[in-house]
């Protein structure tokens, strides 16, 4: 039996960050929206035990490693399962970006496996299971396209999809999330800037305290920004710890313009997607 998945990329749409905490994380108030760029996933179980991983497309390691490696793992030693996982993952999103590949692989193999072994775990429990290999991965596993992400992001509330076109722009180089959360100096706890569930984050202004120290550290991405709006985006920021920098577009058309200007002017990676969850709307 086989099981095939696609495993979505993901944008913080905001991304507050209020507290230092002893464990060495940080409490957050973000909003993630998972958007139409996918790695693929084909996972099988066999009764040859052990888990191996064949990775294509991307510089990712094939090893223990490998967070869907580590996810496999971790569901097979909590259900203490002697079967073995064949795992083959299509690298489309781009590494060590911002835009939490690495965590949506990971809960797409926990989903797919529970599933191959006849679910014998809950969405919560298999959230609970991923939680200490990534603070995205709860997200992931959860299947809103959008939810506001409180504690380290893992404390979840499902969140109203609203309509756009975004265009990715992720530069050539990778940027460490344990880095730029560890230049970030915070001298006293922050109270949240808070939004309306009901208004697009955008009218209200995007916020995402990470990108000051990763913009200092990479200035080219101040240009990236200044040409979005430039292009006609209707406001434009980095996505989780970076380097992948967004516009938001409310026209398809204005959205792809600007996207092919973006890639003839800096070179990187550029993508047009949609939000994933709003199917219904047209
Ligand atoms: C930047 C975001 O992607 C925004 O969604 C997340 O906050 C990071 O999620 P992630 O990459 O899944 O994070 P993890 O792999 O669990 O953590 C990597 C490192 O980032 C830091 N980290 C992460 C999440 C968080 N709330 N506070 C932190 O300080 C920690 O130093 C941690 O060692
Ligand atoms: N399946 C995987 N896909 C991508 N990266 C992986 C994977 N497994 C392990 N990694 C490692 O995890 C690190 C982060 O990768 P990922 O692409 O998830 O980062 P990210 O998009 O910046 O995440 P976030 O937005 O959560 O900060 C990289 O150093 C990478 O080598």
């Amino acid at each position: 039996m086989k099981e095939r998945l696609r495993a979505p990329a993901k944008i913080n749409l905001f991304l507050q960050v209020l507290e230092p905490l002893p464990s060495g994380y940080h409490e957050i108030y973000t909003l993630f929206q998972k958007v139409t760029l996918f790695d693929e996933l084909e996972i099988e179980l066999v009764d040859i035990p052990g888990i191996k991983l064949q990775v294509t497309g991307g510089e990712v390691p094939e090893g223990e490693t490998n967070l869907a490696f580590k996810a496999a793992k971790v569901l097979l030693d909590e259900l203490g399962s002697d079967q073995g996982v064949r795992i083959h993952l299509r690298k489309v999103i781009p590494v060590a970006a911002g835009l939490g590949g690495g965590s949506s692989d990971a809960a797409a193999v926990l989903k797919g496996v529970n599933k191959l072994l006849g679910a014998p775990l809950s969405q919560e429990e298999l959230a609970h299971l991923g939680r200490p290999l990534g603070a995205d991965i709860p997200f992931f596993v959860w299947s809103y396209g959008a939810a506001l992400g409180e504690g380290i992001g893992d404390i979840l509330t499902p969140w109203p999809v609203h309509k756009a076109f975004y265009v990715l722009f992720t530069p050539p180089y990778e940027v460490s999330t344990a880095t730029v959360y560890k230049k970030l100096r915070l001298t006293r706890r922050k109270e949240p800037f808070i939004y309306d569930p009901g208004q697009p984050p955008w009218l209200r202004g995007l916020v995402n305290d990470l990108e000051k120290v990763t913009l200092a550290l990479h200035p080219d991405l101040e240009e990236v920004k200044a040409a979005f709006i430039a292009f006609g985006a209707l406001a434009t920021l980095m996505s989780g710890s970076g380097p992948t920098v967004f516009g938001v577009f409310d026209q398809y058309q204005r959205a792809t313009q600007a996207a092919r200007a973006l890639a003839s002017r800096f070179s990187g990676r550029v993508h047009v997607v949609r939000p994933c969850g709003m199917e219904d709307k047209g």
